[in-house]
């Protein structure tokens, strides 16, 4: 048992969704859980004789959760980004065999170790800044082998380190060369019976597709989500990145988690949305590296209620990022959403985004999970540029 005293701890406003600090408080800690907060004046007996470390008046937020990304993968496409630069764009150079493709090549000829040992400066970049959570994603493998050996470096990171990782199967990512001519085959073959064989080793916590016109369609993804229905896995999507395709509410109609991306959704998609509590993931980081002009709905996302959610998206192509602080500046700057908004999206409604309702918010009975910050105002942590006021990190209750 430990006691977290004068502590200011951040507490979102149900209906406004603005976030305000506690006057100092102070938070129990037991068994990996919030076991009390309040006034030290009125703490029980019982917790009296518990060691207790003053936060001196630090802001205590729940810890960061990072609800979106593909940090697992080989090799690094800075060529491609040179690409860009000399004006290729990213459709194009997709279609040119490289983007996912090119990533695909190189995680297909990393052993686990190697997978691992890349993957860790990354994944400690984001504890750095106070993550206890994180979706990893797989993808960069389109054959079964792959797919599952990035799935069990997913699993070893969370064994490596003190954070909690959900994994998602995305072999719905792209077409590998060798079914170029055969996407059923592919989406049985290798999507479908990949599935079943990574679920059975317990790989697998959702399911996840990239629903676009380098990608798959609306029926392609409905197949799969419907396998996932079979094995009783929730579905997320990676929706209107590039195009209208119907994605999100075609998800939202599934019962999904969250669609993700959304610069292109439309009235129809934040509609159905609204109607099946499925969180919006906005990812500045893709938005921004890709250099994409068409903005996320998010005032008609306000306005209908839907949660959104921010992560990192961190991947080799269109999201190198592996700052959540920096994503919520982004979402700040180039969306406009505001500092409760952006301390939301990688708190509470990252945490629904991934279907881990035990965190996210600083409440009796969840996790303990907390970040605790050298700031005045919450808004620093959406304000600045390249700055980790981060003080400490508690992961399930201990000072990790
Ligand atoms: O470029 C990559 O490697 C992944 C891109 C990433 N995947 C996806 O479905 N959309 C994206 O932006
Ligand atoms: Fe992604």
């Amino acid at each position: 048992m430990q006691l977290l005293g004068n502590a200011k701890l951040a507490v979102i406003d149900g209906k406004s969704g603005h976030y305000t600090v506690t006057d100092p408080s102070t938070l129990v800690m037991e068994g990996g859980r919030i076991a009390w907060i309040g006034d030290a004046a009125a703490l029980p007996k019982r917790f009296a004789a518990a060691p207790c470390r003053d936060l001196g008046g630090r802001i205590v937020t729940p810890g960061l959760i990072d609800c979106h990304s593909h940090i697992v993968f080989g090799g690094d496409r800075a060529r491609e980004f040179e690409m860009r630069l000399e004006g290729a764009g990213y459709e194009e150079i997709a279609r040119a065999g490289g983007g996912i493709l090119s990533t695909v090549k190189h995680t297909r000829e990393a052993d686990e170790a190697s997978l691992l040992a890349s993957a860790l400066p990354r994944v400690d970049a984001l504890l750095a800044e106070g993550v206890t959570a994180l979706e990893i994603k797989s993808g960069y493998g389109l054959d079964i082998e792959t797919e599952m050996k990035m799935l069990r470096v997913a699993r070893r990171i969370g064994q490596e380190r003190r954070v909690s990782i959900r994994t998602t199967w995305l072999a719905a990512h792209a077409l590998p060369p060798e079914y170029s001519d055969d996407r059923a085959g592919y989406l049985r073959d290798v999507v479908i019976k990949g599935m079943d064989r990574a679920h059975a080793e317990g790989l697998i916590d959702a399911v996840d597709g990239f629903c676009e016109g380098i990608a798959f369609t609306q029926g392609e993804i409905a197949q799969v989500f419907d396998h996932a229905a079979r094995l009783g896995l929730p579905v997320k999507l990676h929706a209107e990145q590039l195009s209208d395709l119907g994605g999100a509410a075609m998800a939202a109609k599934h019962g999904a988690l969250s669609a993700d991306h959304l610069e292109y959704l439309g009235a129809d998609g934040i509609g159905a949305m609204a109607a099946s509590g499925t969180v919006a993931v906005l990812l500045p980081g893709a938005f921004y590296t890709l250099r994409e002009t068409q903005l996320p709905p998010v005032q008609a996302l306000r306005d209908a209620g839907v949660p959104m959610a921010l992560a990192t998206d961190c991947n080799p192509g269109s999201s190198p990022l592996s700052s959540l602080l920096l994503t919520m500046n982004m979402a700040a700057t180039l969306f406009r959403m505001t500092p409760s908004e952006c301390l939301a999206g990688v708190t509470a409604h990252a945490a629904r985004a991934i279907g881990m309702g035990d965190r996210g918010v600083i409440a009796v009975g969840n996790r303990a999970d907390l970040a605790i910050w050298d700031i005045t105002h919450l808004a620093e942590l959406s304000y600045r540029i390249g700055f980790n006021p981060l003080h400490a990190r508690i992961y399930g209750g201990e000072f990790a």
